[in-house]
Formats: structure tokens, C-alpha cells, sequence
């Protein structure tokens, strides 16, 4: 194994310091090259690659392509289905995507399973997607156990699957494997009732799951008529929260910003959380399907957002007082004003609880917001005329104990 993949790893690297180089297209189409050769670790890299506004003209249409035509297998359905549903490189095509994951999940993929089960939970069809996530946990998938547990936590009990395999979820160095097991031996084990007569998830639980992932309208609360700020309770389930929190984990990092002076990147006390920005990349459908809802929530579409984002304060952390539509630096950041407009809106969703502190607070609004697991907020950052609207100033307030996470979403004018 090692002998046949270091190559390959080898070839993303060479082509990433090719990118940061300035080379560009021979860094992309190096990737391409690699991608169509069944180079895992080079398809990754070039599908977030190609998305940046460095690459050239032209460039995710090739990198799709060169998804299209690389040896199929269960990383590259997984990557196909995320350009199928987001329209990277071409036409988004949901029922596509769908479509393929069902094939995978149906030839024994259990990601692909899991996938599928988390977004018909998210549906609504709470059953179908329980007896998927136990056919996948029997099988060892780590977010189908958790899952399982997060239900279980939620309602007091679990089916046996996940209490025995609680243990070596941790094991697995899922990140949250270990809260989850000190927490699992108090629950009661309980079986799915009538398994046999709830449905496999098929093509009808697909059917029912495209329905809804255009953007059902969320059940809101204004906060705020004007500017408008206003909060959905129960926009994502708290499973669906672990997921995301475990596919950014690998990538939480101190946050950065772009010193003005220097021109140079470095840590910023404004807000010393950790951040995991999350790249093309690692995009699945699940992932697709939270940005995606993020944004409609905004009113947006899902390629008017940024990176979204995962922030992790520790005791301590904070995101100080700020705005978050942009200010023009006759630097990069104009040239990035005039690329995709302003900072249009924000959405937040609250990721966990068991924390002290970090409650998001806009102080010229006299507004305080704490809210639930899987609880989302949305404001807008500019005045009717697109310009930054100072009574949106708000700041993350000090975490005093535990560990705050939550999901970010800017918004702009444009893609
Ligand atoms: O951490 C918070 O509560 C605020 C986060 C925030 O302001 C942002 O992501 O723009
Ligand atoms: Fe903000």
C-alpha cells in the first residue's frame, strides 16, 4: 500500500506548491492529469482549487470533467454527487445526485447510506432514515453510529447497535466518540419498534427528500424588522450538527486575517476561536444541503456563499465587537468587493450546547442571542442600498467554560 500511494500524494503536493507558485493552469491541469488516474488525494486538492478566483477561466468545468472521467469508486460518487447537487462545473442536478449515492448506498457504500439517511432525517422521515442508520452501523460507519447515539441522547434510548458500538467510535477518533461514550452507558436499550414493516430508504425516500431540499420554508422568528434579523428554532437536527462538526474537525485552525499594514496574514485577537473554513474538497451532500439551506434562509442561493465555516471557542475565546460586510482597502479586499460585492448577510447556526458564555450579542439592537442545537440566525449586513449598516455591529461574547461551536455563513451580492 504504501509503496503504490506515496506517488500519488507526491503529485498533490508537487501541484499545490505549483499553485503557490503562481503556476496556476499547470498546477490544475497536473491535478486533472492525477484525478483521471484514480488519484484520490489529487482530487480533493483540485476541486478546491479550481473554485478560487486564481484559477483560470474555465477551470471547474475541467475539473468536473475530470471527476467524470476518473475510475468510479466510493470517493469519487462522493465528490460527484456534491458537483451534481451544487453545480460546480456545470448544471446542478439534485435528483442526480441523489440518484447516484442511492446506487452507491444500494451496492453497499455505507457513506453514501449514511448520507441519504441524514438528509431524510433532516426530511422529516425520522424512521426510514433510523433503520438506514442502523444498517450502516452494523456495519461500523462512524457518523451512523453517532447519530444513533445523538437520537438516543435526545429521546432516552438507542437500539443495541450503537450502544455496543459506542466504544470504538471512540476508538475511531471520531471527535466526539468520547464525550458520547461517557454519556451512552446511562442509556436504555431500545430496538426500532416494527422494523420490518418501515421502509428500506429507497426511491420513494429519495423522492420525498428532493421535495424538500429545494428550501422549504423555515419556521422564523423576526428578532429585528430593520434592520432584519430574524431566528429559526429547529433548522437543522442536532445529528446533523455532529456531522458537520466532525467533517470540519480535521481542518480547525486559529483564524487569520490579512493585516492592512503588512499585507501579511497572521493570528487575530479580534477573534482568537478556531476556525475550520471548509474547502470544496471535503463537500458531500449532507455539507451541500447545510450551505445550501444556510443561504436560502438569507434569501441567497448557495453560490452567493463564502466558505462555510465552522468556529470553536475555548474558554477564553471571543469574536470581538465587528461588522461583517467588508471595507474597501484599495488592496485585496477591493479587489474582492468588485469581484462579488458586498457582504450581503450572515447565517449562524448554534452547534452544540453545554457551554458557558459566547452568546452572540448585537448591541445597538439590544439583542442577545443564545439559542438551541441546530437553532439558526440570520441578519442582514447592508442597508437597502448595499451599504454596510452599522446597527448590525456584533461581537461572539467570551466562552467561560466548555466549548462553543458554530456554523458561519457569509453571504455575498454575487458568486
Ligand atoms: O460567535 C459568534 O457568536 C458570532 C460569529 C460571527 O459574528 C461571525 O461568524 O461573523
Ligand atoms: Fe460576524
Amino acid at each position: 500500500m504504501t509503496t503504490r500511494s506515496k506517488p500519488v500524494q507526491d503529485a498533490a503536493r508537487k501541484a499545490y506548491d505549483d499553485w503557490l507558485a503562481g503556476r496556476h493552469g499547470p498546477a490544475l491541469d497536473d491535478l486533472a492529469a492525477a484525478t483521471r488516474g484514480g488519484d484520490l488525494a489529487s482530487a480533493s486538492v483540485l476541486l478546491t482549487l479550481a473554485g478560487q478566483p486564481e484559477a483560470p477561466e474555465g477551470a471547474t468545468d475541467a475539473a468536473r470533467k475530470a471527476i467524470e472521467d476518473a475510475p468510479a469508486g466510493a470517493v469519487i460518487h462522493r465528490h460527484h454527487a456534491f458537483l451534481l447537487a451544487s453545480g460546480y462545473g456545470g448544471k446542478t442536478d439534485i435528483d442526480q445526485a441523489l440518484a447516484l449515492r442511492l446506487g452507491d448506498a444500494e451496492d453497499g457504500d455505507m457513506q453514501a447510506l449514511t448520507e441519504l439517511a441524514l438528509l431524510a432525517l433532516w426530511a422529516g422521515e425520522d424512521t426510514i432514515a433510523e433503520k438506514a442508520l442502523i444498517r450502516a452501523a452494523n456495519e461500523g460507519q462512524a457518523h451512523a453510529i453517532a447519530a444513533l447515539l445523538r437520537l438516543g441522547f435526545q429521546r432516552g434510548h438507542v437500539p443495541g447497535v450503537a450502544h455496543a458500538k459506542a466504544p470504538a467510535l471512540a476508538r475511531s477518533g471520531h471527535p466526539l466518540g468520547a464525550a458520547f461514550e461517557a454519556t451512552t452507558a446511562d442509556l436504555e436499550v431500545r430496538e426500532l419498534a416494527d422494523a420490518d414493516t418501515i421502509p428500506d430508504l429507497d426511491e420513494t425516500a429519495i423522492a420525498a427528500i428532493s421535495r424538500w431540499l429545494p428550501g422549504a420554508p423555515e419556521e422564523t422568528r423576526v428578532l429585528s424588522e430593520d434592520p432584519p434579523v430574524a431566528r429559526a428554532p429547529h433548522f437543522m437536527p442536532p445529528a446533523i450538527c455532529d456531522y458537520l462538526v466532525a467533517n470540519a474537525a480535521p481542518h480547525l485552525q486559529p483564524a487569520r486575517i490579512l493585516d492592512p499594514g503588512t499585507g501579511e496574514s497572521r493570528e487575530d485577537p479580534y477573534r482568537n476561536s478556531l476556525t475550520a473554513s471548509l474547502p470544496d474538497g471535503v463537500f458531500d451532500i449532507v455539507l451541500w444541503a447545510i450551505k445550501a439551506r444556510m443561504a436560502a434562509l438569507a434569501g441567497c442561493g448557495y453560490e452567493q456563499g463564502e466558505a462555510l465555516s465552522v468556529l470553536a471557542y475555548r474558554p477564553g475565546d471571543a469574536y470581538k465587537p465587528h461588522f461583517d460586510y467588508m471595507t474597501a482597502d484599495d488592496g485585496p479586499v477591493s479587489a474582492d468587493l468588485d469581484r462579488r460585492g458586498q457582504r450581503i448577510a450572515t447565517t449562524l447556526i448554534r452547534l452544540n450546547d453545554g457551554f458557558e458564555g459566547g452568546a452572540t450579542v448585537f448591541p445597538k439592537l439590544d439583542l442577545n442571542w443564545a439559542g438551541a442545537p441546530g437553532e439558526a440566525l440570520t441578519f442582514a449586513n447592508v442597508h437597502s442600498d448595499g451599504t454596510g449598516d452599522d446597527r448590525t455591529l456584533h461581537s461572539g461574547e467570551e466562552v467561560t467554560r466548555g466549548l462553543k461551536l458554530l456554523a458561519s455563513l457569509w453571504l455575498r451580492e454575487r458568486a
